[in-house]
C-alpha cells in the first residue's frame, strides 16, 4: 500500500543544509496499523508530509495507495490525496461551523451532491460516536470529541490510507484510549491502512501491528511491535520500551529493596505472548525452599499478544536460588538479575 525506497530530504536553511530524512525505506501492507516513533526533530512531520504529498522529496520514490506521490502533481496529485487523509494534533477543525458542517466540508470540495452528502455525515457521525451532537460547534466540544470530528472528516471521501500525526498527543489519558479504540475499530471495519507518528511508546503498544524507530532523520528499527518489545536493539528504542514496560518509579523502589532486603536477588522478569499467564510465582514457591517477594509489574496488551514486566526478590539460601534462578531460565522467560545481594 505504501512503499518507501531510498527517500531523502533535506531542507535548505540560512544556516546551512539539515538533512530531516535521511535514506528512508519502508513497505507498509494494506490493512496495516503502522506506527512510526521518535523524539522531537527526529523527522516524523517531515515524513508524513511526504506521505501526502504536501512536499517532494529531495531523492527517492513515494509510492502510496497505487500512486507515485513523489512525482505528480497539478489534477492528479489532488486526486491521489483523496485516497490519503489525515488527522491532526491540534484536530484543525472550522471554528464557524457545526460538527455536521465539518464532517460535510471534504464532501463539499469533492462535489457530491447536498442529498447523498447528508446521508454520508449520518453515517459518519455513527461511526465515529458523535450522535446527538451534530449541531454543536467544536468550542462545545471536549478534546476527545473534536478529534472523532477529525477522524469522521477524514473518512468522509472513503481514503485507502490514513496518516494520524500525534493524533492523541493533545489529550488526556482515557479520552487518548478511547480515540486509539475507535482508530482500531475502523481499521477493522474498513480494512483502511493507518500510519501514525507519535514520540509516545503506549500508542504504539496498543494499536500498532508494526513499528519504524526514527533518529536524526533514519529509520534505526523497524519491526513487529511484539518482537521489538522483546528485543529492541538500538538504545533509544530501549528507552521507548521503558516508557511502557517499567514504571518511572523502579529504580527507586530497586534501591528501598536493597536497602531493606540485603540479601538475595532483585529480578526483572519480562513475559511475552503465552508466557505471560504461567503461573511461575506459584512454581517458584511450591518447589524451592525460597522466599519470593513480588516488587512490582505490569502486563500490556499490544496488538499480537501481551508484554509483561516484573520485579521479584528470591532471598534464601545460595544453592536453592541458583535452583530457581536455573527453573526460571527453563521457562523460556526473559529474566535479567539486576541486583546481587
Ligand atoms: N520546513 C523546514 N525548514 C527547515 N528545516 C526543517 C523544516 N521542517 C523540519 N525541519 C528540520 O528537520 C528536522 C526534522 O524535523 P521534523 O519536524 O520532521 O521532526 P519531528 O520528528 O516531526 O519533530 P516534532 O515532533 O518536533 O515536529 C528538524 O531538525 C527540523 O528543524
Amino acid at each position: 500500500m505504501i512503499t518507501l525506497e531510498n527517500v531523502n530530504k533535506v531542507y535548505q536553511t540560512k544556516s546551512g543544509n539539515v538533512t530531516a530524512v535521511n535514506n528512508v525505506n519502508l513497505k507498509i501492507e494494506k490493512g496495516e496499523i503502522f506506527g512510526i516513533i521518535g523524539y522531537s526533530g527526529a523527522g516524523k512531520s517531515s515524513l508524513i508530509r511526504l506521505l501526502n504529498g504536501l512536499e517532494k522529496p529531495t531523492s527517492g520514490n513515494i509510492s502510496v495507495a497505487g500512486s507515485q506521490i513523489d512525482s505528480i502533481g497539478g489534477v492528479k496529485l489532488r486526486k491521489a490525496r483523496l485516497e490519503i487523509s489525515m488527522i491532526f494534533q491540534h484536530f484543525n477543525l472550522l471554528w464557524s461551523r457545526t460538527v455536521r458542517e465539518n464532517i460535510a466540508f471534504p464532501l463539499e470540495i469533492a462535489g457530491v451532491k447536498r442529498a447523498k452528502r447528508l446521508k454520508r455525515v449520518d453515517e459518519l457521525i455513527k461511526l465515529v460516536g458523535l450522535e446527538g451532537r451534530e449541531d454543536a460547534y467544536p468550542s462545545q466540544l471536549s478534546g476527545g470529541q473534536k478529534q472523532r470530528v477529525g477522524i469522521a472528516r477524514a473518512l468522509a471521501n472513503n481514503p485507502k490510507v490514513l496518516l494520524c500525526d500525534e493524533a492523541t498527543s493533545a489529550l488526556d489519558p482515557q479520552t487518548t484510549d478511547s480515540i486509539l479504540d475507535l482508530l482500531v475499530d475502523i481499521n477493522k471495519r474498513l480494512g483502511l491502512t493507518i500510519v501514525l507518528i507519535t514520540h509516545e511508546m503506549h500508542v504504539i503498544r496498543k494499536i500498532c501491528h508494526r513499528v519504524a524507530v526514527m533518529e536524526n532523520g533514519q529509520v534505526v528499527e523497524e519491526g513487529n511491535v511484539l518482537d521489538v518489545f522483546k528485543h529492541p536493539n538500538q538504545p533509544i528504542t530501549k528507552r521507548f520500551v521503558k516508557q511502557v514496560t517499567e514504571p518511572e518509579e523502579t529504580n527507586e523502589v530497586v534501591a528501598n529493596l536493597l536497602e531493606n532486603y540485603p540479601k538475595g536477588k532483585v529480578i526483572q522478569l519480562t513475559f511475552v505472548g503465552e508466557s505471560a499467564e504461567q503461573p511461575l510465582i506459584t512454581n517458584l514457591i511450591r518447589k524451592f525452599a525460597i522466599d519470593v517477594n513480588i516488587l512490582q509489574g505490569k502486563i500490556s496488551q499490544t496488538q499480537s499478544g501481551s508484554y509483561g514486566s516484573l520485579f521479584i526478590h528470591l532471598d534464601g539460601d545460595e544453592q536453592e536460588l541458583n535452583r530457581a534462578l536455573e527453573f526460571i531460565y527453563n521457562q523460556h522467560i526473559e529474566v535479567e538479575v539486576i541486583a546481587n545481594a
